[in-house]
């Protein structure tokens, strides 16, 4: 008989164009070996040219959802992304910490605190970021920010390894175990870096930055491939050095889709 593969589960938004939210976790988990579950938060209206709007899903649906595949199939390692209200992130919360699921339990949890899409679109009611820090970041293995989700959460804007060092300590006071301080937006520099800190020694991962328009969905990539091999049993800076090499690559490898963003792409993994 075959046996279970690792899970992970997504709990996120759908994006109607497939290139980023719950289809972009699933892509990913996918393409680095793990079975996806998925909690949908919301359904946004979306295309290559941005979000047309969204409808949330009921808060004792996506806690029932969670509840459902963490009873019987289990979770070993789980990932937020859009969670669209303050409500829906407390219920969250909660649930995660009735299985078992969080930094101090054994089972990895990442927090990616989307707070809008790449086009400037809000996937986050105004309220509910606060809600992300207070409810969520005490409960995470690890943050994930790009650096406008860092300017609305510290105020700090990332512009150099300096500020960039100091967004992840400012970041690491709301207490989550690591921070990632996601590089992509310094545009004027060659390389990508993204800086991951405990408190301890930062390290930097270092990449090529490639030169696309197409970067929907690499946000949601990164976040799931770091989950995926958290549940595959790695350690924190291993499963982000694993990431990093993974979402370079569907960077390069991202498709025109569309009139606007394409997305990134995991499909290389595929023909390897
Ligand atoms: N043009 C690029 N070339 C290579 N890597 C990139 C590029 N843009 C983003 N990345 C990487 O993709 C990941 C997601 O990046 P970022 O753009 O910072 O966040 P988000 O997609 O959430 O806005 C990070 O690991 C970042 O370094
Ligand atoms: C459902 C959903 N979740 C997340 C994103 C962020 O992705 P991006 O920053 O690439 O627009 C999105 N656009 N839609």
């Amino acid at each position: 008989m075959n046996t279970a593969p690792r899970t992970a589960l997504t709990i996120a938004g759908s994006d109607s164009g497939g290139g980023a939210g719950v289809q972009a976790d699933l892509r990913a988990f996918f393409a680095n070996g793990v079975h996806g579950l998925v909690a949908l938060t919301a359904v946004t209206v979306q295309n290559s040219l941005g979000v047309q709007g969204f409808t949330e899903i009921p808060v004792d649906v996506v806690t029932a959802q969670i509840k459902a595949v963490a009873s019987d199939m289990g979770v070993h390692a789980a990932k937020t992304g859009m969670l669209a209200t303050a409500e829906i992130i407390q219920a969250v919360a909660k649930t995660l910490d009735e299985v078992h699921i969080g930094r101090d339990t054994g089972t990895p949890f990442v927090v990616d605190p989307v707070a809008a899409s790449m086009t400037g679109h809000a996937l986050l009611r105004e309220e509910a970021l606060e809600a992300i820090r207070t409810e969520l970041f005490p409960r995470a293995t690890l943050i994930t920010p790009n650096l406008d989700e860092v300017r609305l959460l510290t105020g700090i804007t990332v512009t150099d390894p300096a500020t960039q060092r100091a967004a992840a300590e400012a970041l690491l006071e709301f207490g989550s175990r690591w921070v990632l301080v996601k590089g992509g937006h310094m545009r004027d520099t060659d390389t990508c870096v993204d800086l991951l800190y405990d408190g301890t020694e930062p390290i930097e991962l270092t990449g090529a930055r490639i030169n696309t328009e197409n970067t929907h969905g690499g946000g949601d990539t990164m976040a799931s491939a770091i989950t995926s091999s958290l549940a595959k049993g790695a350690d924190v800076p291993t499963a982000v050095a694993e990431a990093k090499r993974f979402i370079e690559r569907c960077v390069a490898e991202a498709y025109p889709l569309g009139a606007g963003v394409g997305p990134v792409s995991p499909f290389w993994r595929l023909a390897d």
